[in-house]
């Protein structure tokens, strides 16, 4: 097994080039899943301790940047399990687990991450040749972020709008080859690269893919829940949502790795503030440990309860989901609703505390918190990346929130399903029970709270009609800001207000109104306000906040200036704005350090021998 930290010709990872962290990632990647697949070889493998052993390895310092496989384990084979019927699995799933084939999961697009419904990826299918054919429209609806598709993936799932008789049935999921298993060529019609360097995990090769009338064959798509029959017939799902099954596990999977991340991030404060002596508690004593200062405690301890908290909300969450997917095969619906809820909530919370407590760790270390050598700032980098991957988590919160108004208006039409029964309670009895400070006391605290707020948030919605207008004046907008940011930390201090100032309950509730009232207010002249920061695009240095806006194109120019891209010669329009597109690439492929080489060497030393089962 390779050493911690393993090195590149004797070079630590955090020195090595774009080029030479890829290469380190998929050798270290094939000698650790080359045991992930004695271990399937000797039985000592189910889908239960599969998750731990995967996850072990992803979250280790094996891999600690991330694995160019790691969608293959996290997303392509749980994909192919959950929306494959059973013959598509008997093709699939053996090459999937034994590795000779490399997957990925292409949902997310340059234009659309979030509102998978308005994906631009299109499926066409062609009746005459039984066969789909995928097309990718315009820039916006390449796929980008796919982990491992830049250079090391052949196949991937991909999520596009199936039209089929001229109709289009929404968003479907694909298996797709794209790239040549001998030579790892992409194919004719497929045009993939790397995306570029990242906050974090720079080792996973995210990449984009376009399409230009490419066909697969009509059997490439999922059917286990819809089908398209031979002539072009659609035969649609029992729900909708069963086609977003894939996000619901992974989203329950990302409780479990947090739980990983947090505990490392804690067990490292903890130990450096027990070793670190600094400044005197008595004048004339020798240093203390840190770890005495109460302040240091406030920092770390509660992310060791939480660390805990997380590990039994993840095994209970797991458990949850395994009965729902029972209860799915056996066709009863009933549970999805409130699985997708959870999923999306626990997601959403655990990744947001883990980020907040790993860089609370950080700064609990001082300045040696800020050493890459520490792995601090690194699982920073993984966890922070978790709160935007598998749904931005303000988005999936918004997904609760919808679940938990829906239930309360249905309270007393519908039975309450087991996390949400508490509401029924709460809604019972009288809201301002006697506060009683014991663990149960503060969880009944926060049910009511949960209550009150769900009931804010169903009469805003139902009664509040909010017109507004804004005045062009500069001063009006000043004072606009000026507002915002007294209500802003008003809400944010409210424990402070609410201990130390005779501010009422029915205060708080309309200063909350005004806190949105200002942030509609303020949205007109958002831009214009920064804008009056008058930073040029020099100073921003940024693709995404550029004065023009033509994000998009910024984002695909940067990733053709990634050393991975100039191998193989990109042929490929990529839906360029001043049409040079060619010229550009042939420019850009000379100035690359890369040796144009047909293929990175590691597919034929490594790769290839992995899936070939020789390594
Ligand atoms: C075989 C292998 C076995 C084990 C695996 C091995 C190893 C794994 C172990 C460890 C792995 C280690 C680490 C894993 C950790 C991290 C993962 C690493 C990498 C991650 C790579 C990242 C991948 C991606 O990011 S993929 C792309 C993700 N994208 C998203 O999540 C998009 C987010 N957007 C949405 O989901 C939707 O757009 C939406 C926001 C939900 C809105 O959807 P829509 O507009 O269609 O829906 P409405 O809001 O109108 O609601 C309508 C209705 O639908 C219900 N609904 C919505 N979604 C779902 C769902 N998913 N399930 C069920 N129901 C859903 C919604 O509730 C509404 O219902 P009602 O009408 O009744 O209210
Ligand atoms: C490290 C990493 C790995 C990834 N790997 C993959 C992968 O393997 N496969 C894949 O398909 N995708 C992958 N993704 C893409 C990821 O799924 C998307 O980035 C994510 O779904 C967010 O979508 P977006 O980037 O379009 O952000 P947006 O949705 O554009 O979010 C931008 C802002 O808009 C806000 N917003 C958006 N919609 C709403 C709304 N309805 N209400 C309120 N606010 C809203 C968000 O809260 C956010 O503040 C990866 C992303 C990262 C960072």
């Amino acid at each position: 097994m390779l050493s911690k930290r393993e090195v590149f010709d004797g070079v630590p990872e955090e020195y090595l080039s774009h080029k030479e962290r890829y290469e380190n990632a998929i050798r270290n990647s094939v000698v650790a899943f080359s045991l992930v697949r004695k271990m399937q070889e000797e039985g000592k493998t189910s889908i239960n301790n599969y998750r731990d052993v995967v996850g072990g390895l992803l979250g280790s310092s094996v891999l600690r940047d991330g694995s160019p496989l790691g969608l293959h384990y996290i997303m392509f084979m749980p994909a192919i399990l959950n929306q494959a019927n059973e013959e598509q699995q008997e093709k699939w799933l053996p090459r999937a687990w034994n590795c000779s084939i490399i997957g990925s999961y292409a949902q997310t697009e340059l234009g659309h991450g979030t509102f998978i419904r308005g994906l631009e990826t299109t499926a066409t299918y062609d009746a005459a040749t039984k066969q789909f054919v995928l097309h990718s429209p315009t820039l916006t609806a390449y796929k980008w972020w796919p982990g491992g598709l830049g250079q090391t993936a052949n196949y991937c799932i991909v999520v596009a709008q199936l039209y089929t008789k001229g109709q289009c049935h929404g968003i479907h999921s694909f298996i797709i080859q794209v790239r040549d298993e001998e030579t790892h060529m992409p194919l004719p019609g497929i045009k993939i690269g790397e995306i570029g360097a990242k906050l974090g995990l720079n080792a996973v090769n995210n990449g984009f893919l376009g399409f230009d009338n490419y066909r697969i064959p009509r059997t490439n798509m999922l059917m286990k829940h819809a089908q398209v029959l031979e002539d072009g017939t659609y035969v649609k799902s029992r729900h909708s949502k069963l086609n977003y099954g894939a996000m619901v596990f992974v989203r329950v999977v990302i409780v479990f790795d947090m739980v990983n991340y947090l505990s490392k991030a804690v067990t490292i404060a903890t130990r450096f503030s027990a070793v670190r002596r600094q400044c005197q508690l008595k004048a004339g004593e020798t240093e203390c440990q840190i770890l005495d200062y109460v302040t240091q405690q406030h920092k770390l301890f509660v992310s060791i309860a939480a660390a805990h908290a997380f590990r039994i909300t993840a095994n209970k969450l797991w458990l949850t989901f395994n009965e729902v997917n029972e209860q799915l095969v056996e066709g009863n619906l009933q549970r999805l609703p409130e699985l997708h809820a959870l999923a999306c909530c626990l997601k959403a919370v655990t990744t947001a505390d883990t980020a907040a407590c790993v860089e609370r760790c950080r700064l609990a270390c001082g300045g040696h918190g800020y050493m890459m050598s520490s792995s601090l700032p690194l699982t920073y980098g993984l966890v922070t990346a978790a709160c935007t991957y598998e749904g931005e988590n303000t988005v999936l919160l918004l997904q609760t929130a919808r679940f938990l108004v829906k239930t309360y208006q249905q309270l007393d039409s519908k039975a309450l399903t087991p996390t949400v029964a508490y509401l029924k309670t709460a809604a019972a009895e009288r809201f301002c029970v006697g506060w009683s400070n014991t663990t149960e006391g503060i969880i009944r605290g926060f049910q009511v709270v949960a209550m009150r707020v769900i009931i804010m948030s169903t009469f805003n919605e139902e009664v509040q009609e909010m017109s507004r207008t804004v005045s062009p004046q500069l001063k009006e907008v000043l004072h606009q800001l000026v507002d915002l940011y007294c209500t802003y930390w008003a809400l944010e201090k409210l424990s402070d207000l609410l201990l130390y100032t005779p501010i009422s309950q029915k205060e708080v509730e309309s200063l909350r109104l005004r806190y949105e009232e200002t942030l509609t207010n303020l949205r007109p002249n958002a831009v214009g306000l920064v804008d009056a920061f008058d930073l040029r695009d020099e100073m921003l240095q940024s693709t995404l906040g550029s004065y023009d806006g033509r994000v998009y194109e910024r984002l695909m120019e940067e990733a053709m200036k990634s050393p991975l891209n100039a191998e193989p010669m990109l042929q490929s329009t990529l839906g360029s704005y001043d049409g040079r597109v060619y010229e550009r690439l042939m420019e850009e492929a000379m100035k690359s350090p890369l040796n144009a080489e047909p293929v990175n060497y590691t597919f034929h030393k490594y790769l290839k021998p992995f899936m070939q089962g020789k390594l």
